[in-house]
């Protein structure tokens, strides 16, 4: 089940436009779904902006949403913009407190630990400041560009254990929806009584060979293989 916090026009090239619904109408979806069902496990994925980051952290105070997966949508790997600047300082000290798992990419994990990660070291401290901020378990996903022939996903666990899960770059234009697959499948683990470690490991293998078993969808860059 989903609560629609914004639509956008898009395709295999990019995306072109986009609109956030209006606020009573998000927090309305909160509302009908939590009084009908009992909720495992629950999600983030592109916010906007202030208004919507509030009025989603409001309904998590109000309701028992299960554990919170947060995926910091900023930036499409395409570099379109998902979360105004102005919002992620909201992401930073109101979302991020409530996170039981959280799943910034390279760049996002640089933007909310406000520090560059130039090497292993800067990514654990990272991992260190994220959690400082509130956030439980941290999964910072490796850089992953042409000149490299790993990639190294660092994951931070709430009780200080520490782990990389590392895997050959993969190189396809067959790659949108790798961070939204990752996160919605740790969540779905979560809900089936996965403990946090297990629910990251099964999740980003099953991204791995959705990334990896291509399907020639679209004409510019296509999506994973969720038939895996
Ligand atoms: N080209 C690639 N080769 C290998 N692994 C990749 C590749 N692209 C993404 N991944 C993996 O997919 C998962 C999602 O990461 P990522 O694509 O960085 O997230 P986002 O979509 O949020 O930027 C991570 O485990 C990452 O290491
Ligand atoms: C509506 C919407 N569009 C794009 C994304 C994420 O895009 P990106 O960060 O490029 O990551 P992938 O998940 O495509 O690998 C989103 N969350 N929501």
């Amino acid at each position: 089940m989903s609560v629609l916090t914004a639509c956008v026009a898009g395709n295999s090239y990019g995306i072109w436009d986009s609109v956030a619904l209006p606020q009573a109408f998000i927090a309305k979806q909160f509302e009908v779904l939590a009084e009908d069902f009992n909720i495992r496990a629950t999600k983030t994925g592109m916010l906007t902006d202030t208004a919507t980051i509030e009025t989603v952290v409001a309904a998590y105070q109000k309701y028992d949403l299960g554990p919170l997966v947060v995926d910091p949508v900023i930036i499409t790997k395409h570099g379109n913009l998902l979360l105004e600047e102005q919002a992620y300082q909201t992401l930073r000290t109101k979302l991020l407190p409530l996170a039981t798992v959280l799943t910034p990419n390279f760049y996002e994990a640089q933007k909310l630990a406000q520090m560059e990660l130039k090497d292993a070291k800067a990514v654990k401290k990272a991992a260190r400041k994220l959690q400082a901020l509130g956030a439980k378990n941290i999964m910072i996903k490796g850089r992953h560009e042409a000149d490299q022939d790993r990639v190294s996903d660092y994951v931070l666990l709430a009780d200080g254990q520490d782990f990389w899960l590392e895997h050959d770059y993969y190189e396809t234009t067959h790659f949108n929806g790798t961070g939204d697959t990752l996160s919605a499948a740790i969540v779905a683990q979560i809900a089936l009584g996965q403990d946090i470690k297990t629910a990251i490991t099964k999740a980003q293998a099953y991204t791995y060979r959705a990334l990896t078993q291509e399907i020639a969808v679209g004409h510019k860059f296509g999506p994973i293989n969720h038939w895996v």
